[in-house]
């Protein structure tokens, strides 16, 4: 691809919205939704828009057939009611089920219910028998506690019927800031959600119990900045990222330090060293003891090998100007020789990648934590955070934040969905991956890529975002049958997949 073509395709990109990756936690969305309407939009023509966004994902899914609404005491119900009303005005077999007739309703909600000339079931008599399609409107984000006695029963009910759902704004019991289901929920093939995506749709259960994911523009008036949290997509990093220039030396294109560690764990920085690699880190360097040398040299290929007597000689060659960054954990074991060559590289002031027994090894020794150079990155499992930050607690997204506050650096936290925290930035959370990515030395290759990034001189946070989102492309592009040991072969098509191109 030439210069040119690869610099329009950057601007092309670069001026895309990242709206679409807002993440907006719902009471915040209740404050958007009152400003949107103090600002002259009736809250009904919302709820008419809400409503009209689902019925046109609902008929792009679903052919005619029976429906059944559940719709409850709010303005999700009020959704609810909307629905109802247009698709029996288009001619679908529709009941709805419901506790609170227009008598118990208010607001808007009362104005769609009794809009839609339709008379409710109570929730008690809905009939499931016929496998309907379920509108799941009972509530959405002003759910309030947990669900619970005849609204669990219902749920139950519902789910047990085989029928497909769609969840209108979140499931009903899903709790929408942090992805926990509140006493029961119903999960959803479908979910149709109004203005941006909310964390709790990705977090926790969240991610399985929304189904497949629609955000609907019902022209909230939400401002570009003013998000909880991001969903990890390139739009988000790719500016960031370096293209080589086409005459680059090997150094110039990042050099990267990989500390080994004892013989019989020789795989895991392997791994790493070859992820840096592919990922573009131009001159990868494996540092190991005289006793490992030779294990390690076994299947290095493309890496250096360096052998390092002892700390003093690993602390010189990390601060030589050839490393411009290291990363240093998996396989590096957790004794005191470990601790001691991890000292010798923090002392390096290069950025760090952070992972595995660096994680351990830091837990023991707190103080060593508030001596990481600045822009290093943190990669910790939740077992991993527990030892590091054992003080802190609350949802994964709320840890990771605080965790990136305490230490001063970007924290990886690894779940169903990854949150990725730097200090005093919004937080980002990744759900691009596979789940065959649950395999041994997983852990090993995205320290690589994010190792492999930091060499190229990116900034910790787009390191780190961008090495979640690749790491997950990787798996998906793998798809069954993945190994650790050859996911490295598909970081090129994750590369592909977010346009980062050679010149030439
Ligand atoms: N800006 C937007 O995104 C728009 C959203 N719309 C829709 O409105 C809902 C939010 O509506 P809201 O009325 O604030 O909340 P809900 O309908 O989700 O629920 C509130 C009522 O539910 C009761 N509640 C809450 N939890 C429980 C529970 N566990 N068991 C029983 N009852 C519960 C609550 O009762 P309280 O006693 O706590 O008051 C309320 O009665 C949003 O999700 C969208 O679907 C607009 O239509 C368009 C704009
Ligand atoms: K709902």
């Amino acid at each position: 691809m030439s210069a040119g073509r690869s610099n329009a395709l950057r601007l092309m990109m670069n001026s895309a919205p990242k709206s679409g990756r807002q993440l907006i936690f719902p009471a915040h969305m209740a404050e958007i939704d009152a400003r949107t309407i103090a600002g002259g939009t009736p809250g009904i023509v919302l709820m008419e828009r809400a409503g009209q966004a689902v019925v046109t994902v609902l008929r792009g899914i679903w052919p005619r057939r029976p429906v059944l609404i559940l719709a409850g005491p709010g303005n999700n119900g009020g959704d609810g009611w909307v629905i109802a009303r247009l698709l029996k005005e288009a001619g679908w077999p529709v009941t709805i089920a419901s506790d609170w007739p227009a008598g118990a309703l208010k607001g808007d909600a009362k104005l769609a219910c009794e809009a839609s000339g339709i008379t409710p079931v109570p929730l008690e008599e809905a009939d499931f028998s016929a496998a309907p399609l379920i509108v799941d409107a009972l509530f959405g984000a002003g759910l309030a506690r947990s669900i619970e006695g005849k609204l669990a029963e219902v749920l139950r009910r519902a789910a047990a019927s085989g029928g497909p759902v769609l969840a209108v704004d979140l499931p009903s019991g899903l709790c929408g800031t942090r992805g926990e289901v509140l006493g029961d929920s119903l999960k959803a093939d479908v979910t149709v959600t109004f203005g941006a995506a909310k964390p709790g749709h990705l977090l926790a259960e969240g991610r399985c119990y929304s189904g497949q994911l629609h955000v609907a523009d019902i022209g909230l008036d939400l401002c570009e900045g003013e998000e909880d949290a991001l969903w990890n997509h390139p739009l988000l990093w790719w500016d960031r990222m370096p293209l080589p220039p086409s005459a680059a030396h090997k150094y110039a294109r990042g050099g990267l330090l990989v500390v080994g560690g004892p013989r019989h764990q020789g795989g895991a920085a392997r791994l790493t060293a070859k992820a840096a690699a592919v990922t573009g880190a131009g001159a990868v360097t494996l540092a190991v003891s005289a006793q490992a040398a030779d294990i390690y040299a076994a299947s290095i290929d493309a890496i250096m090998l360096r052998t390092v007597r002892d700390e003093s000689e690993l602390a010189d060659f990390a601060a030589s100007d050839k490393i411009a960054a290291i990363a240093i954990g998996p396989g590096l074991g957790t004794d005191e020789k470990a601790a001691a060559w991890l000292g010798a590289v923090l002392s390096a002031g290069k950025p760090l990648l952070l992972d595995a027994d660096a994680l351990t090894l830091l837990a023991k020794r707190a103080e060593r934590l508030a001596g990481c150079p600045e822009g290093s990155v943190l990669t910790p499992h939740e077992g991993e955070f527990k030892r590091l930050f054992s003080d802190v607690s609350g949802s994964p997204l709320e840890r990771a934040e605080e965790a990136a506050r305490k230490s001063g650096q970007t924290v990886l936290l690894k779940g169903a969905a990854t949150v990725i925290s730097a200090p005093g930035k919004t937080p980002v959370i990744n759900t691009r991956s596979s789940p065959y990515l649950a395999t041994a030395g997983s852990g090993d290759v995205l320290s690589g890529i994010i190792a492999g990034w930091l060499a190229q001189g990116v900034d910790s946070q787009a390191a780190a975002g961008a090495g979640a989102w690749m790491h997950g492309e990787s798996s998906l592009q793998y798809g069954p049958g993945l190994t650790a040991d050859t996911l490295w072969q598909k970081i090129p098509n994750a590369l592909h997949a977010i346009g980062a191109r050679t010149d030439d």
